[in-house]
C-alpha cells in the first residue's frame, strides 16, 4: 500500500513531501522503526514521540504522521500533519491491516473489574458453540497456539490490529477483547468495528489518570457511544453509572439481580466450589453450573450469557461453556494444601473488588479470615487508604505488604494503607498478637508476608492473597523480578520446591 491510499483513513490537515512512497511497515516507537516505515509521533505521559523524528528518519522512515511539522523537512520524507496523531494512527492501521474487524463478530468488555473474567467465560461459550475465538487482555492475546504476553491490557492500535490481522488468517471467527478506561482515552480501539459491547461496573481505579470519576466514566461511555454504532450494548444496571448508561438506548440490553433486568436469575446458590443457578430471559431459562466461586461472579455470567444470547449462540451452548470454562488465571484461584486451609489467589486490586472478594468470602464463614494485600506504586494513590479499610472491615488479620511498588517507596504507600485502616478502626499490632488478635499488621516483603500468613493459617481458615493474581512477577523500581504469589503459598504451604520461587530477575522492564 502506498501513503496516499493509506491517508484516506484520515483527513490531513497538512502534507509536506510526495505521498507515492510504499508502506512497508507501522510503528509509534522509534525504536521499532525499519526501512519503509511509516512512524507516528505521539505526544505522551512521559515524553513526546515528536523529539524522536530525527531517530525515526535515521532508522528508516519514509514517512511521519504528528500533531505538527517539524521546522526542517528531510528530503525524500513525507511528513503529515493532523488534528489527533493516536486518532489518525487507529485508522489508518485498520486499513493498513485490512479492516480486520469488519470480517468477523467482534465483543469489547469494559468496566472497572470483570473484565478479564467475562472474556474467558466468552471464550468457552463461542467454542462450544463451535466458533474458534481470539482474546485480547490483561492475561495474554492469544489464538490456537499462539500467545503473545500482555505488556498492558488492551494494546495499543497498532499492535492490536496486526495482531487480529494474523488470528482471522490462522482462523479466528470472533474476537473478543478487554477494552480498558486508558486504550478508550487514547484511541487504541477506534479501529475497530464492535458488534458488542459489555459493561460490568465502575467503581474507583485509574484516577491519577482520568482525575474525576466522571471523567473516567466518559472514558468508558466512548465504547458505547462512539465506537459501538448499531452493535448491541449488555449492561450491569445494578450499578449506577451502567442504569445512567441504559438510558442512552432502549435497545439495549440490561442484565442484574432482579426482574428490572432483561437477564437475571431466578434462583442462585454460590457455594465454596460452585455456583448453581437459573438465568431467565427473553431468549428463555439457562441453566448455570460454574466451577467459579464469590457473588460478584453472578454478575461476569450474568454479562457473559446476556451477550452470547445477542450473538445467537444458543441456551444449551451456553449453559456447556459456562461449566467447561477453565479457572481464570489468578482470580480467586485455588492453592490446593492438605491443611484444610482455603488459600486463594486473587486480582483484586482496587477498592470495589477487594471489597468484593472478601464480603463474599466472609459469607462462606471460615474459622479466621486472613487478608495479605498491597497497592501498587506509580498508580491511583486514593485507592491504597479504600483498600485497607476494605480489608480490615472483613478480616480477622490483614496483613498489609508490598504490590508492584514501582518507582515509589513501599514504606511510604504503607503509612497511606495505615492511615486507611485506623480511620476504619482498626488498630496494628505487633507479630507476637498476630496469631489471636484483631487488627493488621505490616510486613513489607510480600515472600516474608506470605510465609507468616501461612504460619498463622490454620485448618478452616480462609487466606486471600490479593493484589497480584496472575502476576508471575513483581516491580521493584524499573525492574521486574520473577515473583508468583501461587508459587509462593505452593512451596510454603506444601513445601513444593519451586526454583522458580526465588528471586531471579527477569531484565524485562515493560509494563512498569
Ligand atoms: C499512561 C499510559 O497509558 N501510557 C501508555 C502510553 O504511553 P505514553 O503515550 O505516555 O508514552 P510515552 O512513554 O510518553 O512516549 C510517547 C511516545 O514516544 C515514543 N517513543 C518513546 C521513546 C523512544 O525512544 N522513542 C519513541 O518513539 C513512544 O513509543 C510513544 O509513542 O502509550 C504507550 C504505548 O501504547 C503505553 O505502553 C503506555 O502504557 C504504560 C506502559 C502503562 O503502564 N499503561 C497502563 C497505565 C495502562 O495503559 N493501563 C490500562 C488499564 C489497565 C486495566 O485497568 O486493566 C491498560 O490497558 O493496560
Ligand atoms: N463483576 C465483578 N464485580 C466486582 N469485582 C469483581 C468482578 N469480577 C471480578 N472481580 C474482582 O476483580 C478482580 C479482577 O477481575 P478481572 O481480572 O476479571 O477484572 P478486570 O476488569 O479484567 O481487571 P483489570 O482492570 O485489572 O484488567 C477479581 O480478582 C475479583 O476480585
Ligand atoms: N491493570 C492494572 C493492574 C494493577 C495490578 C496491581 N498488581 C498493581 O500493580 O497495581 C494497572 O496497571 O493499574
Ligand atoms: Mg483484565
Amino acid at each position: 500500500m502506498n501513503l496516499e491510499q493509506l491517508l484516506v483513513a484520515t483527513q490531513p490537515l497538512d502534507v509536506v513531501g510526495s505521498m507515492t512512497m510504499a508502506i512497508s511497515g507501522l510503528a509509534c516507537d522509534s525504536r521499532k522503526v525499519q526501512a519503509g516505515t511509516l512512524f507516528f509521533a505521539l505526544p505522551g505521559a512521559k515524553v513526546d514521540g515528536f523529539d524522536y523524528l530525527p531517530q525515526a528518519v535515521q532508522a528508516g522512515a519514509v514517512a511521519v504522521v504528528a500533531e505538527r511539522l517539524p521546522d526542517v523537512c528531510v528530503e525524500g520524507v513525507c511528513y503529515v500533519k493532523v488534528a489527533n496523531a493516536r486518532q489518525a494512527m487507529a485508522a489508518i492501521a485498520a486499513a493498513y491491516y485490512g479492516h480486520p474487524t469488519a470480517k468477523v463478530p467482534v465483543i469489547g468488555v469494559t468496566g472497572t473489574n470483570g473484565k478479564t473474567t467475562t472474556t474467558y467465560l466468552l471464550e468457552s461459550i463461542f467454542k462450544q458453540a463451535g466458533f474458534s475465538p481470539a482474546v485480547f487482555g490483561t492475561i495474554e492475546c492469544r489464538f490456537g497456539d499462539v500467545q503473545y504476553e500482555a505488556a498492558i491490557t488492551t494494546p495499543e492500535s497498532l499492535d492490536l490490529l496486526q495482531m487480529m490481522a494474523e488470528f482471522l488468517q490462522k482462523g479466528a471467527d470472533v474476537l473478543i477483547l478487554e477494552v480498558s478506561s486508558h486504550a478508550l482515552e487514547q484511541h487504541r480501539v477506534d479501529g475497530i468495528e464492535f458488534n458488542a459491547a459489555v459493561f460490568t461496573n465502575l467503581t474507583q481505579d485509574h484516577l491519577d489518570y482520568h482525575e474525576t470519576f466522571e471523567r473516567y466514566f466518559a472514558s468508558k461511555r466512548r465504547l458505547f457511544t462512539e465506537l459501538l454504532g448499531e452493535g448491541i450494548a449488555v449492561i450491569n444496571r445494578d450499578d449506577t453509572w451502567g442504569a445512567d448508561l441504559l438510558q442512552e438506548n432502549p435497545q439495549w440490553i440490561a442484565f442484574g439481580l432482579d426482574d428490572r433486568a432483561d437477564v437475571y436469575p431466578l434462583h442462585v446458590t454460590v457455594g465454596r466450589d460452585q455456583i448453581d443457578a437459573t438465568f431467565t430471559s427473553p431468549q428463555g431459562d439457562v441453566v448455570i453450573k460454574s466451577g467459579m466461586i464469590g457473588d460478584f461472579n453472578v454478575y461476569n455470567l450474568l454479562g457473559a450469557v446476556a451477550t452470547a444470547q445477542q450473538l445467537g449462540i444458543g441456551n444449551a451452548a451456553i449453559s456447556k461453556g459456562i461449566t467447561q470454562a477453565p479457572q481464570v488465571p489468578g482470580r480467586v484461584e485455588k492453592v490446593k494444601n492438605d491443611k484444610n486451609v482455603l488459600a486463594l489467589v486473587d486480582y483484586s486490586h482496587t477498592p470495589g473488588a477487594l471489597d468484593q472478594a472478601l464480603k463474599t468470602l466472609s459469607k462462606l464463614q471460615p474459622k479466621r479470615l486472613l487478608t495479605l494485600v498491597g497497592c501498587g506504586g506509580d498508580r491511583d494513590k486514593g485507592k491504597r487508604p479504600m483498600m485497607a479499610a476494605a480489608a480490615v472491615k472483613y478480616s480477622d488479620l490483614a496483613i498489609f505488604t508490598s504490590d508492584n511498588p514501582r518507582t515509589e517507596d513501599p514504606l511510604e504507600i504503607l503509612v497511606q494503607m495505615k492511615s486507611g485502616a485506623v480511620a476504619a478502626g482498626s488498630q496494628e499490632l505487633d507479630m507476637t498478637q498476630a496469631a489471636d488478635a484483631d487488627g493488621f499488621i505490616v510486613i513489607p516483603d510480600r515472600r516474608e508476608a506470605i510465609e507468616f500468613a501461612c504460619m498463622l493459617a490454620h485448618s478452616g481458615d480462609m487466606l486471600l492473597v490479593a493484589g497480584k493474581g496472575h502476576e508471575n512477577y513483581q516491580i521493584v523500581g524499573t525492574k521486574k523480578n520473577h515473583f508468583d504469589d501461587r508459587e509462593e503459598l505452593d512451596r510454603v504451604l506444601n513445601g513444593a520446591n519451586n526454583s522458580e520461587a526465588l528471586p531471579s530477575e527477569t531484565g524485562d522492564d515493560r509494563h512498569v
